[in-house]
């Protein structure tokens, strides 16, 4: 267990002491699942002997690496493909847990709900150190949820290579396309893993087949099945040609007419014939190396997490195939120059430590007792303490270098997905140079956007609800709970609802906002209550309409008086924000003050539609005439557009926009008609049925507001054998029936159309 330690230091026993203590002093749940984000939380930092003194040299390698040896990995799946397994396998033949977790066996389905439930923590990564065969491995946990995407993107960016988890009786599922896409927008290489070949139905064709043909990916198969299904048993390495069995002897060759060479007889030519056939492996293995680095092909190698077989020629295919962080081409390091630029991936809230800063280092040195600015919050902060999450202790650290993944105490306003540099002038200097670059690329972007590197766009909320405190005076507790959770999540927003004064929750689905209550519970001790679960609805107008309005106020002795001509007209090209646009007139002298106060009158019109208070898109609004009295405020100016754009849309013919869900749905073939029928009620549209062993996959679109509480239904008309997952497709235009239904149903009967 301690032998792939050894590797790196110096002085062994030291070494070996610190790893007992890991393993002993603490009591580590097997499971990553059930550890995170309590985790971190409930660990004692901790500097272990060696750590201080002359000794830190001698533990240098332990710490900071060298960089060629670091992984920085992630796993990433279809939900239930066997992340969590796999990972939890990944630990315990790591020598990072002392015993396998319990594992669910099957029963999937019908615990669907409860699980995610229970498990609240595979929806939020984490990070675990551990090492393997001199390698430093930083492996991050994705959750497999569609409501988690964003989540899962957020990580992909700060990883060098990942490992795709695969159902080898499913092949690629829908989820597995969308975090597929992610990666390859972020460029990441992949190893493929076709877990739970024991399952009935596995079969190792059919899932590879399935990687050509829907993910265009080009399969290296280093492995192939010994077995599949029931009769699995171990792999074939293509590379070695060796046979590797678990649980049971070798029990074949007899097939094989084998003279070995002996070292008796044979003593030179064996040693001849070893090392050119370790050169040819060598290269070979380089090969596979650089495809994969290139991303031209996808090693695929096989197993069955849960029945203990696979595993670590996995752990070393990663070590061996996916590069380590100086491998990776970022663009941005040039404009660092070596100084600090990392990015915060995580945060997690801890009662005595304050907020935990999980960062990816890209480039320079962070220390603790050290400032750092924050180039997305435009603040300088300071590390107090850094930490190394190494195995399942956080080791109290003198520096952190590029290529590493920290963990920073201390800094009080950094949030997931921000970018951190060394100093305000260094993020400056970084900008000019992206600046120049950007210039010789002819980019537009402006220079300080460029820097920000978590590159994710937050999607807009689909749900919301409102949520209370359990009494008035607790509501500043709450206020404290959703701001710290919304340092962590940034797909979670809170609105204050301008009529009703209640605190509203925005997310990206229904169990999002469920584990972000069950959170506030837990976490803060606070038991809130959630008003009815709404759908997020947008509108839109279908003609032009042109309006004008005149503001005359005097406040004091100053008079203050605009008049607005404008109109507002739908355009073709969906676009969440309005197309802004100026006659000739209005642009020449207009003053860049008056064009910001105009261009705020026109957002804050737009995001409250005549129809449901809901945010208008796909127009373009003309602002044809402006006279603005001299000595007029912005606010008036503001107010008066905004007005003006509100009387417009009144004229308007109106239209409510839906959100509409790519859904599949993996049932039996005796259950495919009632799952047919139920979609139909639904409003839902069947675009194709495909067939995938003894299991039926109906793909098609149904509207969110429809979906709701649909694994509970789907659960008991299939006897709790199918599965399905969700995506958010588009905004599409309700029909009139429908919309007047809606429009009556949130507003009573008294609703003019
Ligand atoms: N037969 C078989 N079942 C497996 C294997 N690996 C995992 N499972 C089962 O598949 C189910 C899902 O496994 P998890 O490891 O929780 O999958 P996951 O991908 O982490 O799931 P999410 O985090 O919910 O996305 C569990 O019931 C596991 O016991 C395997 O190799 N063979």
């Amino acid at each position: 267990m301690f032998s792939n330690l050894r590797k790196f230091g110096v002085n062994h026993k030291k070494i070996s002491i610190l790893h007992v203590n890991n393993m002993c002093c603490c009591k580590i749940k097997a499971s990553l699942k059930r550890l995170k984000p309590y985790v971190p939380l409930g660990r004692s930092y901790s500097s272990p002997p060696g750590l201080v003194g002359n000794d830190i040299k001698s533990l240098h390698s332990i710490i900071s690496p060298p960089i060629a040896k670091i992984r920085n990995i992630g796993i990433m799946a279809h939900i239930d493909a066997g992340k969590t397994t796999t990972t939890e396998r990944i630990l315990y033949y790591s020598g990072y847990t002392r015993s396998l977790g319990d594992v669910d066996d099957g029963d999937t389905v019908t615990d669907f709900m409860a699980q995610e439930r229970e498990r609240g923590i595979t929806i939020q990564s984490a990070a675990v150190t551990f090492d393997w065969k001199g390698y430093r491995v930083n492996l991050i946990d994705t959750p497999g949820h569609v409501d988690f995407t964003l989540e899962v993107e957020r990580c992909l960016r700060v990883l060098d290579g990942a490992v795709a988890v695969f159902d080898a009786s499913a092949g690629v599922e829908a989820q597995t396309l969308t975090v597929w896409r992610q990666a390859d927008k972020h460029k990441i290489p992949r190893i493929c893993f076709l877990n739970k070949m024991d399952k009935t139905g596995a079969s190792f064709k059919y899932a590879v087949e399935s990687i050509r043909e829907k993910l265009k990916a080009k399969p290296l198969l280093l492995q192939l099945p010994l077995g599949e299904g029931k009769a699995f048993k171990g792999v074939v390495d293509v590379v070695s040609k060796e046979k590797l069995l678990w649980n049971r002897p070798s029990e074949d060759g007899k097939d094989f007419e084998r003279k070995p060479l002996l070292e008796t007889s044979d003593a030179e030519l064996l040693k001849e014939t070893t090392e050119a056939r370790n050169d040819l492996i060598e290269q070979l293995q380089a090969a596979i190396h650089r495809v994969t680095l290139a991303q031209t092909a996808v090693p695929v190698l096989c197993g069955s997490a849960l029945k203990n077989k696979g595993v670590q020629p996995l752990l070393d295919a990663i070590t061996m195939y996916l590069p380590s962080p100086e491998e990776r081409n970022y663009e941005f390091l040039q404009w660092y120059k070596g100084e600090l630029c990392a990015l915060a991936f995580k945060v997690l809230h801890d009662k005595q430590r304050g907020p935990l800063v999980f960062m990816r280092i890209y480039s320079g040195m962070i220390k603790p007792q050290s400032a750092i600015y924050n180039i997305n919050g435009n603040c300088t902060e300071r590390v107090s303490r850094l930490l190394l999450p190494f195995a399942d202790q956080h080791i109290e650290i003198p520096s952190l270098t590029a290529g590493n993944i920290a963990l920073t105490v201390g800094l009080k306003h950094t949030a997931t997905g921000d970018t951190i540099a060394s100093s305000k002038s260094s993020a400056l200097a970084a900008a000019r140079r992206a600046g120049r670059e950007g210039e010789k690329q002819h980019r537009q972007n402006n220079e300080a956007e460029r820097l920000l590197l978590a590159g994710v766009e937050i999607p807009e909320p689909v749900f919301f609800c409102t949520i209370e405190p359990p009494s008035v005076a607790r509501q500043p507790d709450l206020d404290y709970a959703l701001k710290c959770l919304q340092r962590e999540d940034p797909s979670l927003k809170v609105k204050l609802d301008p009529d009703s004064g209640q605190t509203v929750l925005c997310g990206m689905g229904e169990l999002h906002i469920e584990i972000i209550h069950d959170r506030i519970k837990r976490e803060y001790g606070l038991e809130t209550y959630l008003g009815p679960l709404q759908v997020a609805y947008r509108e839109t107008i279908l003609n032009a309409v042109r309006a004008t309005d005149t503001l005359d106020r005097t406040l004091g002795d100053k008079r203050h008086l605009v008049t607005v001509e404008l109109e507002v007209k739908p355009i073709e090209t969906p676009s969440v924000t309005p197309i802004i646009k100026y006659a000739p007139s209005v642009s020449e002298d207009l003053p860049k003050v008056s064009q910001e106060a105009i261009e705020n009158g026109i957002h804050s019109a737009c995001l409250q539609g005549p129809l449901l208070g809901s945010p208008i898109q796909d127009v373009a609004i003309t602002l044809h005439s402006l006279i603005i009295h001299p000595g007029t405020s912005t606010t008036m100016i503001s107010a008066c557009v905004s007005r003006c754009i509100q009387k417009a849309l009144k004229k308007a013919d109106k239209q409510v926009l839906e959100p509409l869900m790519n859904l599949e749905v993996t049932v039996m073939g005796d259950y495919l008609s009632p799952v047919l029928a139920d979609l139909a009620q639904r409003r839902g549209t069947i675009q194709e049925i495909q067939t995938r062993q003894e299991n039926k996959i109906v793909i098609g679109f149904v509207p969110l507001a429809e979906i709701m509480g649909y694994s509970t239904v789907l659960r008991t008309l299939t006897s709790g054998s199918a599965t399905f997952a969700l995506e958010l497709c588009n905004y599409q235009a309700m029909n009139p029936q429908d919309q007047a239904t809606l429009l009556s149903r949130r507003s009573g009967l008294n609703q003019v159309l």
